[in-house]
């Protein structure tokens, strides 16, 4: 499920000024950014996980998102890698630090949430985390664009992680979400937190929650921003459902899997518009 969150406790200041860097960090000419790129230096083809950049190209006939992202590890805290941090704004690293120092307990909160809705231990998913699970703060600029008939923002795709905390734009829409079939708008107000129960979670919820498949529309106008804190578990966990919520009427609906396997499936699924969680499903 996606569920906007409001009262999440992270003042409209904070917020403000976390959407405000970022806007002067894309509003840079192409050079500046360049200097946090995701791309392994010199060569131009090789990806890494972190920096600025677009889709990582594997094929000449790739649709492309119409969209720059900047990525960029928050958790686990020690290994944030500040030279793929922006030094323009100054402010952008104190004001990313405190924003997931506060999505960091947001994300606690939800998961201890949902597992006393769940009925099972409050502790189960925030214990499926330890201190090397990892969290990653995507930037995801979108531009107008001429021909939004043509090009998705962002093609479509459930997050494949644990759980994800999402800060939008509220002048522009764009966010859509799947359901039987039909895409509908996501609405957007401002100050508000939308939260989305991703893949790792569907599993271990046993599909009671599902992962949502979401995708990001263009415009011809104006240009969006939006804000996604990607939380994972650990890449040695077992996803599996919690065993509280397994029985005899109740089995598991999914086959298990190590975190690291199922991550690396991961974006050849995306590329092809598939749910890799969907070929997990018994
Ligand atoms: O831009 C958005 O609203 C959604 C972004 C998103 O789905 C993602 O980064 O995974
Ligand atoms: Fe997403």
């Amino acid at each position: 499920g996606f569920f906007l969150a409001t009262n999440h406790g992270i003042e409209d200041s904070l917020m403000d000024a976390m959407m405000s860097v970022s806007r002067e960090f894309f509003r840079q000419p192409a050079e500046e950014k360049q200097k946090c790129s995701n791309l392994v230096d010199g060569n131009g083809k090789d990806y890494q996980v972190e920096g600025y950049g677009s889709d990582k190209v594997v094929s000449e006939d790739q649709v492309l998102n119409w969209s720059d992202r900047l990525h960029l590890r928050v958790e686990p805290e020690g290994e944030r890698n500040f030279a793929k941090w922006p030094s323009h704004p100054e402010s952008f690293r104190d004001v990313l630090q405190e924003y997931a120092s506060r999505t960091k307990k947001i994300r606690d909160l939800v998961l201890r949430s949902i597992a006393e809705l769940l009925e099972i231990d409050e502790d189960y998913f925030v214990n499926q985390i330890s201190n090397k699970a990892s969290g990653f703060a995507r930037f995801n600029y979108y531009p107008p664009c001429p021909r939004p008939d043509l090009v998705l923002g962002l093609r479509p795709h459930s997050d494949g992680g644990l759980l994800t905390i999402l800060f939008n734009d509220d002048n522009v829409g764009g966010l859509q979400i799947q359901r039987d079939g039909r895409w509908y708008n996501v609405p957007t107000k401002p100050h508000t937190l939308l939260i989305n129960l991703a893949d790792c979670l569907e599993i271990m919820n046993n599909g009671i929650f599902r992962s949502p498949f979401h995708r990001v529309v263009t415009n011809v106008e104006k240009d969006r921003l939006s804000l996604a804190v990607f939380y994972a578990v650990d890449a040695e966990t077992m996803l599996e459902p919690a065993p509280g919520l397994l029985d005899d009427k109740r089995p598991s609906r999914y086959r298990k899997m190590l975190a690291k396997d199922f991550v690396a499936g991961l974006f050849e699924h995306f590329r092809q518009g598939k749910r890799f969680i969907d070929t997990l499903k018994i």
